[in-house]
């Protein structure tokens, strides 16, 4: 039987006496459910953490049960219990019937809320983040997606995903020196672990989340986790803007800009902060927060709303955004989800977002905030400037001529170097790769690495799936070895499974990769990082069957041919030719129904945008068949094959190294390449085709239409 619950019940940790019902959440590791109690017949919430899919290590996800667990306050989520169901970790929560302030500024406000209500939620979580302070935890992920809200107006903070404990020491205190978090939220100082940080990295947070509640989104949020990660260390700290935000008060500024102090020894306590102006005249809740969700439809349809505005959004961008805005979004999400930053990734992630930054999909207006930024785009023109970075109260300074993404490894790279950006283990890959070749992994790294092994180590040897029916205890959750990852997928036992698991399973399956309902954020989270497995960092950590299968490393990440399916069935796929990502319009006229299109009630407005997709996407591969061609010239040849990617050219004594005339093995592949790239154009332009003359046949039918319509009318005014 699982503990008590905050009305003094005992919830059992047998799957089957609950019914999961609606999805009402979804994170990066998690899905989150309405559900009944089938004992009491009372409404819970469940979160699904899916074992396989988290990024995190098996501590933390025991750490996130325990401390949830031991939580007792009206302001914070409590676990009423938890246990294993099969590759799930199910933590039975209350539900929050209004779901996350992230998901009402999506659904209904997406300018942010008015300041009443921000200040009215953010005392609450001001005096849930008091609590977690004063019993030595730092929350690490404060920001809107984490406060819950009810329909009584209750606010709570939840998601302990990623809490530390302040007190802890050894392990765990290193830990601490490392990136956890959610990029925009994140603290300066955390950014810089060698200094540590401790609970003010969660005003910093705080800070932000006022941001985000008075916008609609955190500043930075447009940009990828490294640009990020390197604006919050040089910039000047977001704030409120004089003009720009007047509908907020002096005093809200002002609080804003006390948690958004660089220094972290300025910041005030979250119980300094609760005195403020700000928070003492702040209203009840339930009097300012309630007309946020008042008229709107339940939680569960507004989640469902929103995967398909989403969806629709995404594949109503033209096509070179809408690849850019899945790889971007993808990455950002990965980076999101990410807690342990790994520059390895990073760099994958800055070198394939383009630099050009008035083409980033995001449409929102820049920040205010942003400005200090443009003067920092001001150096692309060519003229030297420098950059400074603020570390450990060091000023270094980088030159930097051009402002390209190259750059900004290179700043990163720098920084490392000195020691300042990481310190400890979250340095994942250990090495720092520039033109293919790898600088020496520090002493440091080696040692944590070896680390990291011996853990991958100690999980594999706790052998044996364990359908745990119990409260969550350190076993239980280590019952799941992580070599048995990515059994899962195999497993052909799931109609024997009761209701609730086939439920899990169906729905774990579902989501990413088959409806066009998990397009957009979750496609873009899921379809990618979801079939991507992470790799912990290490191609050696894989294990030996997905090494076997592996396509692709990326990152951190590997794509394994099992699921290269998955992602085939997901809107994007990988480009046989230049490796990005190519958003599947295909897939994307599939993604309205049969009946819509049936229907033919598509207007006109929906179809252009998609008929102007397939053309680009068109004209796309016509580029890179382009690309391949100018690829054959002998010194991009020559190039390309020094770099390792194609089979090396044949070369001839007489020639002094010139390609040979005779067709060698890389051209073969070139060739068909090419040949596999025509004929993907050829498919492409039956497509426009088709899609063109189901336009000209749905314009014929509107006329038709309007033209019985007016008949009608006309006989009306006859009659
Ligand atoms: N108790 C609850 N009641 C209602 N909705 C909830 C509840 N818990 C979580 N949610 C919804 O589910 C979403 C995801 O939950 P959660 O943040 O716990 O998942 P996660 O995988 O840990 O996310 P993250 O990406 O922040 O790490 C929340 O943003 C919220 O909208």
């Amino acid at each position: 039987m699982g503990r008590m619950g905050g009305s003094q019940m005992t919830y059992s940790a047998n799957p089957n006496d609950y019914r999961l019902l609606e999805e009402v959440g979804y994170g990066a590791s998690a899905t989150v459910y309405r559900a009944i109690y089938l004992p009491f017949n009372e409404v819970v919430a469940v979160k699904c953490l899916d074992l396989d899919r988290c990024n995190s290590n098996l501590d933390d996800i025991r750490r996130e049960a325990q401390t949830m667990r031991l939580i007792d306050h009206p302001n914070v989520i409590r676990a009423f219990c938890s246990f294993v169901v099969d590759r799930n970790l199910w933590v039975v929560m209350p539900f929050m019937d209004e779901g996350s302030c992230l998901h009402l500024m999506k659904i209904a406000h997406p300018d942010g809320f008015e300041e009443a209500a921000i200040c009215s939620i953010l005392k609450e979580t001001l005096k849930a983040l008091d609590y977690l302070h004063r019993q030595g935890h730092i929350h690490r992920d404060v920001k809107a997606g984490n406060i819950l809200l009810n329909s009584n107006g209750v606010v709570k903070l939840a998601d302990f995903g990623v809490s530390a404990c302040m007190f802890d020491t050894g392990d765990r205190q290193r830990a601490r020196n490392t990136f956890v978090g959610t990029p925009c939220w994140m603290a300066p100082e955390v950014l810089q672990p060698g200094s540590g940080y401790n609970s003010k990295a969660d005003i910093w947070s705080f800070g932000i989340t006022a941001l985000e509640l008075a916008h609609g989104h955190a500043p930075f949020s447009k940009y990828p986790p490294m640009k990020v990660l390197l604006m919050t260390i040089q910039n000047a700290p977001p704030g409120l803007d004089y003009d720009r935000d007047k509908k907020f008060s002096k005093s809200f500024k002002e609080m804003v800009a006390m948690c958004l102090v660089k220094d972290q020894t300025k910041r005030p306590t979250a119980e300094k902060l609760l005195k403020h102006s700000c928070f003492k005249h702040a209203k009840p809740p339930e009097l300012s927060v309630k007309k946020l969700f008042a008229d709107l439809p339940p939680l569960w349809n507004r989640v469902k709303a929103l995967q398909l505005k989403d969806a629709a959004q995404l594949a109503l961008k033209k096509m070179p955004s809408a690849e850019q805005e899945a790889l971007s979004q993808s990455e950002y999400q990965r980076g999101v989800s990410a807690w342990n930053f790994d520059l390895e990734d990073l760099k994958a992630q800055a070198s394939l977002v383009r630099d050009d930054d008035d083409d980033m999909p995001d449409t929102r207006e820049e920040d205010e905030c942003m400005k200090p930024f443009g003067s920092y785009k001001l150096v692309s023109d060519g003229q030297s400037s420098s950059v400074k970075l603020n570390s450990n109260s060091e000023i270094q300074q980088v030159e930097c001529r051009t402002h390209t993404d190259a750059d900004e490894l290179l700043l990163a790279e720098s920084l490392i170097r000195k020691g300042k950006l990481l310190e400890s283990d979250t340095l994942q890959t250990g090495t720092l790769e520039k033109s293919g070749t790898k600088s020496e992994a520090t002493n440091d790294e080696k040692a944590s690495s070896s680390e990291r092994d011996m853990t991958q180590a100690k999980a594999k040897m706790v052998k044996g799936r364990q359908t745990q029916s119990g409260p969550l205890v350190p076993g239980a959750v280590l019952g799941h070895s992580l070599s048995d990852k990515g059994r899962f997928w195999e497993r052909s036992e799931i109609d024997n499974q009761p209701t609730t698991e086939k439920t899990t399973c169906e729905v774990r399956k579902a989501p990413s990769f088959s409806g066009p309902l998990m397009l957009p954020n979750r496609a873009s989270a899921n379809s990618l990082s979801a079939p991507i497995k992470s790799s912990g960092g290490f191609r050696d950590s894989l294990d030996e069957k997905s090494k076997a299968n592996l396509v692709q490393i990326k990152g951190r990440f590997s794509v394994t041919s099992e699921n290269l399916d998955l992602v085939k069935g997901s809107p994007l796929r990988k480009s046989a030719s230049v490796g990005d990502w190519i958003f599947e319009s295909k897939q994307t006229s599939t993604s309205l129904s049969p009946k819509e299109i049936s229907n033919n009630n598509l207007p006109a407005s929906f179809l252009m945008p998609h008929l102007h997709n397939l053309f680009q996407q068109t004209s796309i591969q016509q580029d890179l068949i382009m690309n391949l061609f100018n690829s054959l010239q002998p010194a991009d040849a020559l190039d390309v094959a020094q770099n390792g990617k194609l089979p090396p050219l044949p070369r001839s004594s007489e020639n002094n190294g010139s390609v040979d005339a005779a067709p060698s093995e890389r051209e073969r592949m070139l060739l068909m390449k090419i040949s596999e790239l025509q004929t993907r154009m050829i498919n492409l332009t039956d497509e426009l085709n088709s899609e063109r003359l189901r336009y000209a046949q749905l314009q014929r039918q509107l006329k038709s239409i309007s033209g019985q319509e007016e008949n009608g009318d006309r006989r009306e005014l006859d009659a």
